[in-house]
């Protein structure tokens, strides 16, 4: 389904006001909840309107859906988004669940790494970002282990994009495929022609964001 809004502010309101409303339902189902998130560069407006929502974030695991391995202090990190743009006001109190520590590979720490994510699954939310290529969390179609990341039972595997200057760590799709509230997050022309693309795709190794888009209950958030 898609959920068009008139411009980008509007859009990221509407995005907060319904994950808002999905945290809270889940919070009186369970005792915690957990809810993964892009990185990148179009869901801070996002975050800064969610992270004012009231609601009980003590109880709130927060994940990212993806990982560049750099450290938190690089430009490039979606775990310093995070932290400066989510994890704060009153949502300060959620538990952040690391998606990367210092080592020269992240093969060297992704025991741990997938230990920690695999503990708070499965995800009662998942919000997506998309790029012009069509891929999703760390999921590109230009990374040769694509399809062990598709049909992995780990949480997370380790993917090496031609496209992209460094490693990354991504939600595999069984983990993506099985969340509870699935939305994807795009602005702008670019994205919009991507979408469609993917929709007539239909191979998800083309187009990788079909991971969720095969489930009808998947909710796109766009704007132009
Ligand atoms: O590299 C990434 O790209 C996608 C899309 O990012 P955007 O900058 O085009 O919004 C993002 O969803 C993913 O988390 C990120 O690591």
């Amino acid at each position: 389904m898609l959920n068009k809004f008139e411009d980008r502010a509007a859009l990221m309101v509407g995005l907060a006001a319904q994950v808002a409303k999905d945290l809270r339902a889940a919070l009186v189902q369970k005792e915690r909840v957990s809810i993964a998130v892009p990185g990148g560069t179009t869901p801070a407006p996002f975050f800064d309107i969610l992270c004012h929502e009231d609601l009980a974030w003590e109880r709130v695991d927060v994940m990212l859906t993806d990982e560049r391995f750099v450290p938190p202090t690089h430009a490039r990190s979606n775990t310093a988004l995070i932290n400066a743009r989510l994890i704060t006001n009153a949502a300060s109190s959620a538990r952040v669940v690391p998606f990367y520590q210092a080592a020269e590979r992240p093969e060297d720490v992704f025991t741990e790494i997938s230990a920690g994510i695999d503990a708070a699954l499965p995800l009662d939310i998942c919000v997506l970002g998309m790029g012009a290529d069509m891929h999703t969390a760390s999921l590109f179609p230009d990374s040769a282990e694509l399809a062990d990341a598709l049909a992995s039972d780990a949480p997370v595997h380790v993917v090496r994009p031609a496209s992209q200057p460094e490693a990354r760590l991504t939600l595999t799709g069984r983990v993506l495929s099985a969340a509870v509230h699935k939305y994807v997050l795009i602005a702008g022309p670019e994205k919009l022609q991507a979408l469609e693309q993917a929709q007539k795709v239909r191979d998800v190794m083309v187009a990788p964001i079909r991971v969720v888009l095969a489930d009808p209950k998947t909710q796109v958030f766009f704007a132009p």
